[in-house]
């Protein structure tokens, strides 16, 4: 079994029993507050010459193991903001991540930057779940989804004013993303979810294909703003960073240095 099968067993597990707790409607009678707009504040960090980062509050991860010791969310957070991110990407996974929604609320309470929650989507309830602690976005897995549930979750999300993030690996996978979901804001996963094998080719191969409107996010493996230099050439002026700047000492400097050099 490749591990992204293996997370979304687990997956199925977790969401089935915490279903039980509260239904929908609980979910969205919670006021988590005014929805900020995800991909609107990449887009005008795009706009202004600059690059849009997506910074990833990332404790830990299946291919990594722990990433960061002295982890504190509400910290990053304000240090992700002060050094010009545009968005964060809160993991709130547990068995695999390490993560938890208590993370993105503090998180998203820090600051006043849009959050993304960051888990494996596979049911709709869980849009409503992520609306009600607060999330500005979801991410959907394109290839961790059938056509039907994919829209259904799509659905979910921008029915409560939410963005997606539409994540890719190949052609395929981008194709379907093209023909069966509204969003156009789309992340090509440089990591293969099956292997870990990371590359930033990916990004450069696909960004080929997208229509024009697209917002394309490079995700996963980028370290320096050399990395961003290199898939600006293609086209890509915005990006999901976590596990290089989670290592570093000081946060916001070292997101000043991934942005601007
Ligand atoms: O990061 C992993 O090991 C991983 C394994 C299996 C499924 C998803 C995984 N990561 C999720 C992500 O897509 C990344 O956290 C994100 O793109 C940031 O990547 P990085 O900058 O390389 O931490």
């Amino acid at each position: 079994m490749n591990k992204l099968t293996e997370i979304l067993a687990t997956k199925a597990e977790e969401v089935a029993e915490r279903r039980k707790s509260r239904s929908v409607t609980q979910l969205d009678a919670i006021d988590a507050g005014a929805v900020r707009g995800f991909a609107a504040a990449l887009e005008k960090k795009i706009a202004a010459g600059g690059f849009g980062l997506i910074a990833e509050i990332k404790k830990a991860s299946p291919s990594k193991g722990l990433i960061r010791e002295d982890f504190n969310p509400a910290d990053h957070a304000r240090a992700y903001e002060a050094g010009g991110a545009a968005c964060l990407s809160v993991l709130t996974d547990a068995p695999w991540f390490q993560g938890h929604e208590e993370f993105l609320i503090a998180a998203r309470t820090a600051c006043a930057l849009p959050v993304l929650r960051k888990d494996f989507m596979i049911d709709p309830w869980q849009v409503a779940e992520a609306r009600s602690i607060g999330a500005d976005a979801i991410l959907i897995i394109v290839a961790a989804l059938d056509d039907g549930p994919m829209r259904e979750i799509e659905a979910a999300a921008l029915e409560r004013g939410m963005d997606v993030l539409v994540e890719v690996h190949d052609e395929a996978e981008l194709d379907r993303a093209l023909t069966h979901l509204r969003s156009r804001l789309i992340g090509v996963n440089n990591r293969d979810l099956r292997t870990f094998e990371t590359d930033l080719a990916v990004t450069e191969r696909l960004a080929q294909r997208v229509p024009p409107g697209t917002l394309l996010v490079g995700e996963s493996g980028i370290a320096a703003h050399a990395d961003c230099q290199r898939l600006a050439w293609s086209g890509v002026h915005a990006f999901l960073v976590g596990e290089s700047l989670m290592r570093q000492a000081d946060v916001t400097a070292a997101t000043r240095t991934l942005l601007e050099g």
